[in-house]
């Protein structure tokens, strides 16, 4: 049974806007399961969906093998835990007041909520936040302090959209260690979103990519990276503007293989051998600051995914489950 199933979900806003359009992913429970796309893809309404808040307008959702109805929605969002980019503690009030607030909605007897905010401070060293107003903390503390909150409910999945927008590197990492605490030590199925490939590369099990509305691939991050073959070459260029220039040119030479990223140019499954591809860019009279062999990263799956939607031919399809 899977965390969370759907069958062909699509979303129509009342403006007319298509945001979903034919999403089937499944969540292995305990997993962390990374949904990546660029803004507008339609990340946040899919969660929006699955944590029960929208309704799709076509298509199945179920949540631990329940199907999500007008009958089961309320039973299923108690099992839910959502931490939405807008931070949701009352920031006037303590950590502990949040706490049993939290605990006072979803029913929780005291003593057991008592216990529970005891657990989870000591699990996530949250003791020097407990008495003090959430509003003299940090944005990167407020945040923790706000997954502490969604946690008091015990839910079985936990939806994090973009949970390190914004944060500096110290923070993102002390909100990496939680995520996998929560992953480890609970056994919670962790939902996230993030625009941080590092993010993924650092937290996911499973990875999807969404452009469009579209789910255009979901698998393990090590098959995701065996589609870029293992080696690379890597074009460096003295500055971006040059890389940016030089790429139209590498495009008509090479097609769909080449992705530009900063002042690099990468290309995949390269033929030849490096010498070949000097001589090639002596001929094209393309000035290059290096070249070099290297390993394909999730970066480069993305941005190649993202660009050719995953339309490489045949060779691919053992690897992927494409949706389009
Ligand atoms: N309430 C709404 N009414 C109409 N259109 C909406 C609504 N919410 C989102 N949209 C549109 O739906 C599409 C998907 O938006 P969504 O917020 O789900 O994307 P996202 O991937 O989460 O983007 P971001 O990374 O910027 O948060 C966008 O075109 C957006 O403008």
């Amino acid at each position: 049974m899977y965390a969370i199933e759907t069958d062909q979900i699509s979303k129509t806003y009342a403006s007319g806007l298509v945001a979903l359009k034919d999403v089937t992913i499944q969540v292995k429970q305990g997993e962390v399961f990374c949904l990546l796309g660029q803004n507008g893809a339609g990340k946040s309404t899919l969660i929006n969906i699955l944590s029960t808040f929208f309704k799709a307008t076509t298509g199945t959702v179920k949540l631990f093998g329940t199907p999500l109805t007008d009958q089961t929605i309320m039973a299923l969002r108690s099992q839910v835990g959502t931490v939405s980019q807008q931070i949701s503690v009352d920031t006037h009030l303590s950590l502990k007041e949040n706490m049993l607030f939290q605990a006072a909605l979803y029913d929780i007897p005291k003593e057991k909520a008592g216990q529970q905010l005891t657990e989870l401070i000591d699990r996530f060293n949250l003791t020097d936040y407990l008495n003090y107003p959430v509003v003299s903390f940090s944005g990167g503390i407020k945040r923790r302090l706000d997954i502490a909150l969604a946690l008091m409910s015990s839910p079985k999945v936990l939806f994090l959209d973009e949970p390190t927008v914004g944060m500096d590197v110290q923070s993102r990492q002390a909100m990496w260690q939680m995520i996998q605490q929560i992953k480890s030590e609970l056994m919670t199925t962790i939902f996230l979103t993030t625009h941080y490939l590092e993010e993924a590369e650092q937290l996911s099990d499973t990875i999807c990519i969404m452009k469009d509305g579209r789910i255009i691939t979901q698998d393990s991050q090590s098959n995701l990276k065996g589609y870029v073959s293992d080696q690379l070459i890597e074009f460096t260029f003295p500055t971006p503007t040059r890389a940016i220039n030089s790429f139209e040119h590498f495009k008509q030479h090479f097609g769909k293989k080449v992705t530009l990223n900063a002042r690099t140019i990468r290309l995949s499954k390269p033929e030849r051998d490096l010498d070949y591809y000097l001589n090639w860019l002596l001929q094209e009279a393309i000035e290059v600051s290096g070249i070099n062999r290297v390993s394909s990263t999730l970066e480069d799956v993305f941005l190649r995914l993202i660009t050719e939607e995953g339309a490489e031919g045949d060779e691919n399809q053992g690897h992927f489950k494409t949706d389009h």
